[in-house]
């Protein structure tokens, strides 16, 4: 089969390159990226030594680029990654979210009308679904809770999973979308909590940790996250939406301490800062459906996941060191410690 795998260059989407190029010889990958500044050729060098794999770089929202594609390949799936992910960002110019990730998402299913597909799928997030009170434990997400945004971030992404359900019930389009926890895991953008966390204390920097640190989020290791997508892709039935979740939920301020004990650096780095506005307090998830309808399962258990993370961080450097080191460095005082000074 030929896959167009959008938003490849990011976190979660080159993870899943990496996994269909070795789960899957027989099928051919092709990366449709915009390399924005979340988005990485490095991630993929690897990637590209690969004769099943092809990188072309543009944007899911430009018409003319999707239909040249869709012509040179004629794909069968669409797994549609590409789409701007940072609450804060979206918070300071929620425009490009909305550009990217609904109106991205139009061009591409228009295109898959256009030239046929065996299915389209969406990668969603748990943040349409809002959040859940921290004194009720037992509440979880599942595929029926409804809608209820905080962020324009995940307005977004809500309005583009009601686009892609309109566009199966309306035009009967082969899509499936799957709706996940937190991810955390190897080319993690250093934006992210985890990332920054560790990028930060290695270089004995503060540690900004949004109002008292009590949020929690179910984290989710990217690999597991995206086995559930190629299976979901594949087998997953039309029409249909399935949460994915890793049953690992911590506040933040547990997971920044985690990650400050494995490193051996001190706790007084923790910085409590602003918080963020409209900041969601819990999510978790129930992945009963994707269960027992897939067979899958999380493998990966918190404890694990975040020691190969620390330690990829540790082994590669350079990847998040060029990051950190250019415009993002700039971006980064700008948004938490001309605030946190605030
Ligand atoms: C960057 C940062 C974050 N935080 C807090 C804010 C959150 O409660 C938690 C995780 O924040 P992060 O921005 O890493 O992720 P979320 O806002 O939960 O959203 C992420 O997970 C969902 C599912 C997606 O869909 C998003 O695309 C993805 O970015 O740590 C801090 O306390 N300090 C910081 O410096």
């Amino acid at each position: 089969m030929n896959i167009i795998v959008t938003g490849g260059a990011g976190f979660i989407g080159s993870n899943f390159v990496y996994l269909e190029l070795e789960k899957h010889p027989e099928d051919r990958i092709i990366c449709l990226d915009k390399l924005t500044y979340a988005g990485n050729l490095a991630t993929l060098e690897e990637a590209m030594k690969n004769p099943n794999f092809r990188f072309v770089k543009g944007d899911i929202a430009d018409k003319e680029c999707v239909e040249k594609l869709f012509e040179e390949e004629h794909p069968d799936i669409i797994v549609n990654f590409a789409a701007e992910s940072h609450v804060d960002r979206s918070i300071e110019d929620p425009g490009i979210f909305l550009k990217t990730n609904i109106m991205g998402t139009q061009v591409l299913m228009d295109a898959c009308r256009k030239y046929g597909i065996k299915r389209y799928h969406q990668v969603s997030t748990d943040e349409v679904y809002g959040d859940l009170p921290l004194d009720k434990p037992d509440l979880f997400f599942t595929e029926d809770t409804p809608i209820h945004t905080s962020s324009p971030y995940s307005a977004s992404k809500a309005g583009a999973d009601l686009l892609v359900m309109a566009y199966h019930r309306t035009f009967g389009l082969p899509v499936t979308i799957t709706r996940c926890s937190n991810n955390y895991g190897p080319y993690h953008f250093p934006e992210k909590l985890i990332p920054l966390i560790i990028s930060r204390a290695l270089a004995d920097e503060t540690l900004p940790v949004y109002g008292k640190g009590e949020n929690v989020r179910d984290w989710l290791y990217v690999k597991d996250h995206c086995s559930a997508i190629d299976l979901v892709m594949r087998y997953g039935r039309e029409g249909e939406i399935y949460n994915v979740g890793g049953h690992n939920e911590k506040s933040n301020l547990e997971v920044v301490k985690t990650v400050i004990k494995q490193l051996g650096k001190p706790e007084s780095l923790i910085t409590f800062v602003t918080d963020r506005p409209g900041h969601d307090m819990r999510y978790a998830i129930d992945p009963t459906k994707i269960h027992n309808e897939l067979g899958w399962l999380p493998e990966t258990k918190f404890e694990d996941g975040i020691r190969m993370t620390i330690d990829w961080y540790l082994n590669n450097r350079e990847w998040w060191e060029n990051i950190i080191s250019g415009d993002y460095r700039n971006y980064f005082e700008k948004m938490y410690v001309e605030k946190d000074r605030a």
